[in-house]
């Protein structure tokens, strides 16, 4: 099978990927590599000056540089160019550099497909010099919460589910019946303890996050571990055996003293901080006329009802500069999905408000 042609059933490729370890080990020969160095995923500024992840290939096309000849004065000017492409050098040849083995590709884990069929992977790579990786990679290792700001939207996710799979793992290396060692399967969709025979698969922890609204304005908290002047929507884990609605009530119920109505599913997204959470976000309303907040201090700094006007300012405003003092108030950046709640909400007012003839 031709790998790198375009598949017509990706998730059926996909899965067989995962389940059959030889059709794994024949992908990594023609797959795209992230690397992590100590989970910190590997970034390339592009010439037009955006950062992207850098993908590595094991064989095939890469930036041998590409050369100009110029003729001046009938004497050869060599012009080497490098062009930024998203696929770019060979992999094998920079871990050869750095003294690793070929066959270290094999500790990859397996991420998806791009839109042509190509495997990718994501490889740790943190016991490496990282600045010889860099140098050779022509890319640097990105904290991934800095990453997000830096990435285009779409990467924001690989980047960090390729971040979660290697964490997992490195968390999951011991059964907790036996505590005798877990072994992987070829793509690391699994780990296995031959002694007690648990079968271990990577795990998310449910969140539920909600944006709660009394009709005209719309209810943000503060941690005091979030940044200087953030604000962001409700949020809680779900207890074993809970309901995304029983947890949604208990949760509004205990950081905030408030009942809801209403709950209306909009999305859900992983999370990569700290560990791996599977936000579920959902609207909902408290009647007008309790509204009454009661802040539990041991969870939250602060808990405030925001207009549709301060809503909307701070969506207007620029992603954060970490150059600059953050403003007074701000929400979460675009690629996290509370921003999202907040910006459905206030198009709905827009919506409610051009009904009722208000600006
Ligand atoms: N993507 C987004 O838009 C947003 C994502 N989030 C994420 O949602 C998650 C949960 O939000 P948060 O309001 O803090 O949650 P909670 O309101 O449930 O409060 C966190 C509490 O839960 C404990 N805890 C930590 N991990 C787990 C777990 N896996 N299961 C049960 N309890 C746990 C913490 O303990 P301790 O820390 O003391 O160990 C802490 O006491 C966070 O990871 C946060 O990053 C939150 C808002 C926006
Ligand atoms: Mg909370």
């Amino acid at each position: 099978m031709n790998l790198t042609k375009p598949v017509k059933n990706m998730s059926r490729y996909l899965k067989r990927l995962k389940e059959d370890d030889e059709a794994c080990r024949e992908a990594l020969k023609s797959g795209i590599f992230l690397l992590y160095h100590k989970l910190s995923p590997l970034l390339r500024e592009t010439s037009s000056g955006i950062y992207t992840l850098a993908s590595l290939k094991t064989s095939g096309f890469n930036t041998t540089p590409f050369k100009l000849f110029h003729y001046v004065n009938k004497r050869i000017l060599h012009m080497h160019l490098y062009i930024c492409m998203p696929i770019s050098v060979d992999l094998e040849h920079i871990l050869e550099k750095v003294g690793k083995d070929k066959h270290f590709v094999n500790e990859s884990f397996l991420l998806g497909c791009t839109d042509k069929g190509e495997p990718q992977f994501s490889l740790e790579v943190g016991d490496i010099d990282r600045s010889a990786l860099e140098q050779e990679c022509r890319g640097m290792f990105v904290d991934l919460r800095k990453a997000f700001f830096m990435l285009p939207g779409p990467e924001s996710p690989l980047a960090a589910k390729g971040q979660a799979l290697l964490r997992w793992h490195q968390t999951n290396c011991f059964c907790s019946a036996t505590g005798q060692p877990t072994i992987r399967n070829q793509s690391g969709s699994f780990r296995v303890c031959h002694s007690s025979g648990i079968t271990y698969y990577p795990k998310m922890a449910p969140v539920v996050i909600v944006l709660v609204s009394d009709g005209s304005r719309c209810l943000l908290a503060r941690q005091t571990m979030f940044p200087l002047g953030m604000y962001s929507a409700l949020s809680g884990f779900c207890d074993m055996g809970e309901s995304v609605e029983e947890t949604l009530h208990r949760e509004v119920a205990e950081e905030v003293g408030l009942e809801v109505k209403n709950i209306q599913y909009s999305g859900s997204q992983h999370w990569p901080f700290p560990q791996s959470s599977f936000m579920l976000a959902c609207h909902a309303t408290v009647n007008p006329d309790k509204t009454q907040v009661n802040i539990d201090k041991a969870e939250l700094e602060d808990a405030r009802w925001f207009t549709y006007e301060e809503i909307t300012e701070a969506l207007r405003k620029p992603p954060l500069d970490p150059r600059r003092e953050p403003p007074v108030f701000w929400v979460p950046p675009s690629y996290a999905i509370a921003n999202q709640l907040i910006q459905e909400w206030a198009n709905q007012q827009q919506l409610s408000r051009k009904l009722h003839g208000l600006k």
